[in-house]
């Protein structure tokens, strides 16, 4: 397989070939009446200036699918790589920076990464290994703010078959044993289901998510606190985030969160669930459905606010239970969540990635 050195960077001139039309979640609504107040009420400020500037990817000017596929993958190469520790050994998370010379993104999407080797397929011939796909944790700038580096937050894949015999996934191991200064072969970005609105400095955002769900919510936290965008005035909505954990030991990103909840308690809010750790009103264990439920009546106000968006990133079954508890907080409160549901994704405001 040939590997393509990334294209140089791109800025305004990014080829409109590579180019693709307005995300589903591009559609605008009138910021929230309290936006501005709420950006006054930060107690410091966490912005750091960024050295490129890539504001205009939004619309139709977002990045998509620009390699791999049918054209080549680049070359990322990692510059840092940190176990963030997990659950047990089976549930590790690596935090892995990634040069990717200016590979442009944005907030939402994901990286593919092709393990090196290959494997038979069922007719028995030898072919690559597929693609796997890895939400982007940082901002379109990077945590480095040059526009040169994305994130990836990886858990370990490790479980046992039916046999008892312990089977390790290939990507996520791969990734995981990687150290810096290795060369990966990369596809992407690619997805459009989990964009932020164009205006999503002045919008109310709500994210769920359960264990490394919570990668893409990082991307939006870097871009709405993180970033110190060139005359940016700064993010003027609200933005809340439920996360379930299995335990204090498998949360992620800890320190920023507190970092935000500390400098924005205007417009920065946390509602973690700790399944192994705590227990719900009714006795058993805390999940993130729990955290919403004690949120009940503002979180039905939301979805019925006409501006706020949602999205959901983890495991399919924490979606399921998730609306479940909706439609029993509609039915108390009087509200036809389903209905709401159907009505929040025909104005894209309702988005969900699951696994
Ligand atoms: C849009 C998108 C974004 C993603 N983002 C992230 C991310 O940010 N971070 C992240 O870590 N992952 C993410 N993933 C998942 C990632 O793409 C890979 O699927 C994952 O890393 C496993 O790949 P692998 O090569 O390690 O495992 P593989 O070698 O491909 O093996 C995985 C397979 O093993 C089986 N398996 C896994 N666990 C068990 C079990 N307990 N019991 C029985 N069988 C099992 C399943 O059949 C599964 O398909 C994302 C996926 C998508 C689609």
């Amino acid at each position: 397989m040939q590997i393509h050195p990334p294209m140089p960077c791109v800025g305004r001139g990014l080829a409109s070939r590579v180019l693709r039309a307005a995300p589903a979640g591009a559609a605008t609504a009138r910021p929230p009446r309290h936006a501005r107040a709420l950006a006054a009420t930060a107690t410091s400020d966490l912005r750091q200036p960024v050295s490129v500037d890539w504001e205009h990817l939004r619309g139709d000017q977002v990045p998509l699918n620009l390699y791999g596929g049918k054209k080549e993958p680049f070359v990322g190469r990692v510059v840092a790589i940190r176990d963030m520790g997990g659950r047990d050994r089976e549930r590790h998370v690596s935090h892995i920076v990634i040069d990717t010379g200016g590979v442009p993104f944005v907030e939402g999407q994901a990286f593919g990464v092709i393990p090196p080797g290959s494997k038979l397929n069922s007719k028995g011939k030898e072919v690559a290994h597929g693609v796997r796909l890895y939400s982007i944790a940082s901002s379109r700038y990077g945590d480095g703010g040059d526009g040169k580096t994305c994130t990836l937050c990886v858990v370990r894949v490790i479980y046992k078959d039916a046999s008892g015999n312990e089977v390790r996934g290939l990507c996520s191991n791969y990734l995981c044993d990687r150290a810096v200064g290795d060369e990966l072969a990369m596809t992407g970005p690619s997805g459009t289901a989990m964009l932020l609105p164009d205006d999503h400095m002045a919008r109310d955002v709500i994210c769920v998510s359960t264990g490394t769900g919570i990668a893409p919510f990082r991307s939006f936290w870097r871009r709405l606190f993180y970033d110190g965008v060139p005359g940016g005035k700064g993010y003027g909505g609200r933005f809340r985030l439920y996360s379930g954990f299995a335990n204090q030991d498998s949360v992620l990103y800890g320190e920023e969160l507190e970092e935000m909840a500390a400098a924005y308690p205007g417009s920065f809010r946390l509602a973690m669930a700790l399944s192994l750790e705590r227990r719900n009103q009714k006795g058993g264990q805390e999940y993130v459905q729990d955290k919403i439920e004690e949120d009940a009546e503002a979180f039905l106000a939301a979805m019925g606010d006409g501006s706020t968006q949602f999205y959901f990133c983890g495991l399919k079954r924490m979606y399921s239970s998730v609306t479940e508890v909706l439609e029993r907080m509609g039915k108390e409160h009087g509200v036809d969540a389903p209905a709401l549901i159907a009505k929040l994704k025909k104005e894209h405001r309702w988005h969900v990635e699951t696994a």
